[in-house]
């Protein structure tokens, strides 16, 4: 039986997860804790691994908590960069290295952007294709309760289609615009351009343009409802004590 600690239990994915967890016969429930508590508690709670749906102005800090008190992380929280990932990816280092034995396992984290197998493989599809095509934009779409634009969702899969491109040799997207109101040709993200919708109703949805004379590929995924993330989440969780350092993208614990 895996005991689980839920970081931002309160907030909309939080919930979800806590029910996801409470339903699963192989995981027990052990904490919740929302803004004002501390992470460092999540270990007195019996928790071997914690799942943080926080902010991103905490999330950072949270998993550095969480590594001190010698917990395994699943993190869903976005606002994550090169730098902040460096950090946790150090911290684990050096907290390993120190680590041994059954009664000290290894600890791992996992930061995923999406836990969605469709987003996931909808940035898979993305990242294939990007080679073959002159142009290339995100539109990310999302409830207006998100705090963060763009999404860390739009930003790996513009990482994702820019390290193709790259690789491939391609010259910059063609794009004549001369004059245009601030922001109107959305986010640069590693050269390719992402617009962030926020509308009433909405849940998490990604479309991906491709464009070539003549042609058009559209690679879209929509999350209707957030037990799509759950499936994802609770991967996680069942896998991170197996997977020590960091990890980046639940990519990496699927069979793609
Ligand atoms: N990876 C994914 O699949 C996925 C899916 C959905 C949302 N998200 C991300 O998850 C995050 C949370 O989304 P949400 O819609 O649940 O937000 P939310 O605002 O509904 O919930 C956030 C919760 O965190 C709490 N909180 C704030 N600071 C805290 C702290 N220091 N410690 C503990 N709790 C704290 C808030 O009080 C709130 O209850 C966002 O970054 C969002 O982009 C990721
Ligand atoms: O609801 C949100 O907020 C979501 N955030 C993630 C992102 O920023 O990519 C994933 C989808 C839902």
């Amino acid at each position: 039986m895996t005991h689980v600690a839920v970081l931002g239990a309160a907030g909309r994915m939080g919930q979800a997860v806590c029910h996801a967890v409470e339903t699963a016969s192989d995981l027990t429930l052990a904490s919740r804790l929302d803004a004002g508590d501390d992470a460092a508690t999540v270990a007195a709670s019996g928790a071997q691994v914690a799942v943080d749906f926080t902010v991103p102005s905490a999330t950072e800090a949270n998993v550095h908590a969480l590594i001190d008190a010698g917990v395994h992380a699943v993190v869903g929280t976005t606002g994550w960069d090169e730098d902040s990932l460096g950090r946790v990816r150090d911290h684990l280092q050096a907290a390993n290295a120190g680590r041994a034995g059954a009664a000290d396992p290894q600890l791992g984290v996992l930061i995923a952007p999406n836990f969605a197998l469709s987003a996931v493989l909808a940035m898979r599809f993305a990242a294939q294709a990007a080679q073959y095509f002159e142009s290339a934009e995100v539109i990310e779409l999302h409830h207006p309760g998100k705090v963060d634009a763009p999404s860390g969702t739009a930003v790996h899969t513009a990482q994702g289609m820019a390290a193709a491109r790259r690789e491939a040799g391609l010259a910059p997207m063609p794009d004549a615009t001369e004059t245009a109101l601030e922001g109107a040709r959305g986010a640069d993200v590693d050269g390719i351009p992402v617009h962030s919708v926020r509308l009433r109703g909405l849940v998490a949805h990604e479309e991906i343009l491709l464009g070539n004379p003549g042609e058009q590929l559209s690679i879209r995924t929509d999350s209707f409802d957030r037990s799509s993330f759950m499936p994802g989440v609770l991967l996680g969780i069942r896998q991170i004590g197996t997977r020590p350092g960091l990890t980046v993208g639940l990519e990496h614990l699927l069979d793609l």
